[in-house]
């Protein structure tokens, strides 16, 4: 239990009506979560306003409020605590209730359009092989030293997220490496955090649904490093078109890595295939279990990560050379008869160019390439044409399917993205909106040492439609196909 009182601390508030001298059981920010003893934070939604349930949150127990403008009437005894920014004071409320645990960890956050899971997993991974306890916060999965937390959201909200940090510091923790998403950055997920360190991989185009412009998109990533400390890391991309925009305003220590450009921590590809990535990194030559030329980008930015955590060079290099990736990023099996089949999480126009044109490069002869890929409804629809057009471009077989629809129509999903399609290309291009008949149709069309790409949800579970998330799994619908290949 807290005082409202002690976790007041970096909280900007313009007007406090009452004591602060109550005691807080949780700190809540929807109504329906209420429970007696509450401090109901009110925020303004993209669908609702939370302010409109403070009367429901009073109602049911809260004790305090946390608000941008005061309820026309509440009955009972609550403290109003007025604030410029309710989503900005949660987070630092939620960072002092749990006292402040990104204090007592090495945070390190990574920030991109794409290679955020892959990146923040290999440094996990990489640092429990090291010797150390280490908590991450993915899209995957959250874990608290080998102890798994499922994960709704990229990033955690700040209640959830300081919940988790708690409990790594509880754990003996010594470091946490989180994903940090656009919209965490601009919902204020991560206020009140204390970094040592932010990584950034690339920008292309995503979330413009949410966003609205890739200027806007551009400047809620640059957030993140302009509020870095003093005391942190700034990891950037030289090879990427904003890898120095990002820093420009960054207190904390500039670094770089990058494949083409002058850069702190380099690497050269020498050989590219199915087995691995051997790369020249830092004038040493080290074999990767990873594949594709964005995973060179992704292995030097862990390796530059942990050099600047510390970590002795020939080590890092050793257990980086055996590790492997994140569950559902080109994961690839092989059929009885040697059809390829790759489950890859590439839902960005960019993401399906990197992994289409990675076939490309270490396929070994003229094999055929068979893409099944859809678009996720309720998000950013300009992708879906670009991605279509990518995918045929880069296909010899395209299906196009469905990728959670949620709340829309499956048929106009597809519509939107064949809209895309340069007529050249038609030809090779088939719609088949339920995706298990289009996994079962590539494996139809497949020949012996075909390969055959299932873009878009990788390590998901399910397939959400209408809000409900029936069971699915692109890489057992593969298996299913593939047993009866031969
Ligand atoms: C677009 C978006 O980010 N939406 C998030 C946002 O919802 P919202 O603003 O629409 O909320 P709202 O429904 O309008 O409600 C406003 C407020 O009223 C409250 N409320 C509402 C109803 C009620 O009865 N009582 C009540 O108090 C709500 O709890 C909320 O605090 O705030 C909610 C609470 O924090 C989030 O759960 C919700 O995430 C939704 C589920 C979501 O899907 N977000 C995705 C897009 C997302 O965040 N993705 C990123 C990254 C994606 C990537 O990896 O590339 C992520 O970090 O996962
Ligand atoms: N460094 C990279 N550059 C470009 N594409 C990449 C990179 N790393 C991975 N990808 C592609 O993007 C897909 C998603 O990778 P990953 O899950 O690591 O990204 P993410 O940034 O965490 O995505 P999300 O925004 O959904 O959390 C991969 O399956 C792969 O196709
Ligand atoms: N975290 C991303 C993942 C998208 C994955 C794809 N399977 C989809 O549902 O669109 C998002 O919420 O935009
Ligand atoms: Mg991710």
């Amino acid at each position: 239990m807290r005082y409202l009182s002690d976790i007041l601390e970096g909280v900007a508030f313009t007007e406090l009506q009452g004591s602060a001298d109550v005691e807080i059981s949780a700190i809540v920010f929807d109504s329906r979560q209420v429970v007696p003893g509450s401090l109901f934070v009110a925020l303004k939604g993209t669908l609702v306003d939370g302010h409109d349930y403070i009367e429901q949150a009073v109602k049911d127990g809260a004790i305090a409020v946390i608000c941008e403008e005061l309820p026309a009437h509440v009955t009972g005894e609550v403290d109003f605590l007025m604030v410029n920014n309710s989503a900005k004071a949660l987070g630092t409320l939620a960072a002092n209730f749990y006292e402040n645990p990104s204090s007592n960890l090495k945070l390190v956050g990574v920030t991109g359009t794409n290679g955020k899971t892959t990146i923040a997993t290999l440094l996990y991974k990489l640092f429990r092989d090291l010797g150390y306890k280490c908590g991450l916060l993915s899209t995957v999965e959250n874990q608290v030293n080998g102890r798994v937390i499922p994960s709704t959201h990229t990033t955690p909200d700040p209640v959830a997220l300081n919940k988790l940090l708690a409990d790594m510091v509880e754990e003996g923790c010594d470091y946490c490496f989180m994903e940090v998403s656009s919209h965490a950055i601009a919902q204020y997920r991560i206020e009140g955090l204390k970094f040592s360190g932010g990584i950034f991989s690339n920008l292309t185009h995503d979330h413009l649904d949410y966003h609205k412009t890739f200027d806007s998109y551009l400047k809620a990533k640059k957030t993140f490093f302009d509020n870095l400390p003093k005391s942190a890391f700034a990891l950037t991309n030289a090879d990427d078109k904003n890898g120095n925009v990002m820093l420009q305003n960054t207190a904390a220590h500039k670094k770089s890595y990058g494949l083409k450009s002058m850069a702190d921590y380099r690497a050269r590809i020498i050989e590219n295939q199915f087995g691995g990535l051997l790369l020249n990194i830092d004038n040493e030559e080290v074999w990767f279990k990873l594949v594709g030329t964005f995973n060179a980008y992704n292995l030097l930015a862990v390796y530059a990560a942990a050099l600047l955590l510390e970590q002795d060079r020939s080590k890092v290099l050793i257990s980086l050379s055996k590790l492997t990736g994140a569950e559902g990023r080109f994961e690839y099996i092989v059929a009885p008869n040697k059809v390829i089949g790759i489950v890859d999480y590439a839902h960005t126009p960019d993401a399906v160019q990197n992994v289409l044109s990675t076939i490309h490069d270490i396929r070994k002869g003229k094999e055929k390439v068979i893409t099944v890929i859809g678009c996720g409804g309720d998000r950013d629809k300009t992708k879906r044409p670009v991605m279509a057009k990518v995918a045929s471009e880069w296909s010899d077989k395209v299906i196009l399917t469905s990728d959670n629809p949620r709340t829309e129509d499956p048929p106009q999903i597809i519509k939107d993205m064949e809209a895309g399609i340069d007529p050249a290309f038609k030809r090779h291009c088939v719609s088949i909106a339920d995706r298990r008949e289009a996994i079962k149709t590539a494996c139809m069309f497949a020949q012996p040492g075909d390969i055959i790409l299932l873009a878009g949800k990788g390590h998901e579970k399910y397939q959400d439609i209408n809000g409900v998330k029936n069971h699915f799994d692109d890489m057992e619908e593969l298996l299913e196909q593939f047993k009866l290949m031969s």
